[in-house]
């Protein structure tokens, strides 16, 4: 008996119907074609505050700072996280807010939440966050601090009412084991985005002693 052929098509979204919509994220059933031909259903979180003319929810801010006689380090942030019910170890982060470019929200964020004021040197394309789940998005942003500007010696945080958010500060040679060192004293979950730029740091750049070698 012959199985029937399969015909490949192009996956593509049929519809997306609202199940539930709160303030800030709302949960839709969207219908799809899977790449077998076979009509699906999945469910999906949106955020609700994303900019109708844009395809990025946020940004997330790898911000080094550099000062003489210290060792560059990472600027990251630890909050609550009310969905994760515990502390998390972050960039910097936020949501761009309508006809706001992905630095200019970069450059604010910053500031607010850890009271620098930096200087963009890179942007990524619009990435995806937890796709399985949302169509959340994000920006990275790299940004430099100049620790030595006056205006970044006593870094003043400008926090909403409901924020709480600490400053904490790893040198770059070591930050992999930094974090490790953290995550060991403290219950604190670090975010994908971090610790994955920690081990690529790692393993891209501090291994002085090591001869290239052919290997097998
Ligand atoms: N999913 C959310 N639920 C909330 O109840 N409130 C939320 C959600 N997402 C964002 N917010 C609120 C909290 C802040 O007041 C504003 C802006 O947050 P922002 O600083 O831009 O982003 P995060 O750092 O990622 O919270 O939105």
């Amino acid at each position: 008996m012959s199985c029937p052929e399969k015909v490949a098509v192009e996956p593509h979204v049929v519809k997306e119907e609202v199940i539930a919509t709160g303030k800030w994220v709302k949960l839709e059933k969207t219908t799809y074609v899977d790449p077998a031909g076979n009509t699906r259903t999945w469910e999906t979180a949106k955020r609700t505050t994303r900019p109708s003319n844009t395809a990025v929810d946020g940004v997330g801010i790898i911000a080094l700072l550099k000062r003489t006689l210290h060792k560059d380090c990472v600027v990251l942030v630890k909050q609550f996280r009310p969905p994760m019910g515990c502390h998390t170890l972050e960039f910097p982060a936020g949501l761009i807010d309508d006809n706001e470019s992905a630095e200019t929200a970069a450059l604010r964020e910053l500031k607010e939440e850890t009271g620098y004021k930096g200087e963009v040197v890179g942007v990524t394309p619009v990435t995806c966050l937890d796709p399985g789940l949302s169509n959340c998005t994000t920006q990275i942003v790299m940004v430099n601090i100049n620790g030595d500007d006056i205006e970044n010696i006593h870094p003043t945080q400008q926090l909403g009412d409901s924020e709480f958010v600490e400053v904490i500060l790893l040198p770059l040679d070591e930050f992999q084991k930094k974090i490790d060192e953290l995550l060991k004293k403290e219950k604190i979950v670090v975010d994908a985005k971090v610790y994955i730029y920690a081990m690529g740091m790692a393993q891209a750049f501090f291994k002085p002693n090591e001869l290239p070698v052919l290997k097998q």
